[in-house]
């Protein structure tokens, strides 16, 4: 099943919210990216359930991207695991506070003072591109 369409029956069925993940890349082969599929269940869900994103947020970077195509928040796996092993409790506050910073730099050269200023038009994905050419 597509993922909008099993979110959407997930909707129906009385979720209270949905995590697009592809579960660290680390189960099937060639499944799609999350961030590039976020936009697409977003739409499905079309503002009934949050969605949340996981798989890959490494940047404060990705984190807007994620919240740009329509996730309500990201959730982060390894770095913070890494961070554990390094440097146990610190290491994972510095992971945390590392995504903060470099989220709020990005916020700032985007001219995004808050995190509803984040809006779709500060990304542009393939298919935005795909689609510009093609009316060229
Ligand atoms: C060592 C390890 C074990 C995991 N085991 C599971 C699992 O049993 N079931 C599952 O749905 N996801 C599992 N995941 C995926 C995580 O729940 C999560 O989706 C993923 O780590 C997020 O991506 P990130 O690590 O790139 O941030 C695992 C991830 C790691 C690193």
């Amino acid at each position: 099943m597509s993922k909008p369409l099993s979110a959407r029956k997930a909707v129906e069925a009385g979720v209270a919210g949905i995590v697009v993940s592809n579960h660290g890349g680390r189960q099937l082969d060639f499944s799609p990216a999350s961030i590039s599929v976020v936009e697409e269940v977003v739409h499905a869900v079309g503002g009934k359930v949050p969605v949340l994103l996981d798989g890959g947020v490494r940047r404060g970077t990705d984190v807007f991207k994620a919240l740009a195509l329509g996730a309500q928040a990201v959730l982060v796996g390894r770095p913070v695991i890494y961070g554990l092993a390094a440097k146990g409790q610190n290491g994972v506050r510095s992971v945390i506070e590392m995504l903060k910073n470099e989220l709020e730099l990005t916020m700032a050269l985007s001219g995004s003072p808050t995190l509803s200023d984040i809006t779709r038009s500060h990304v542009r994905t393939q298919t935005d591109h795909e689609s510009f050419h093609s009316k060229l």
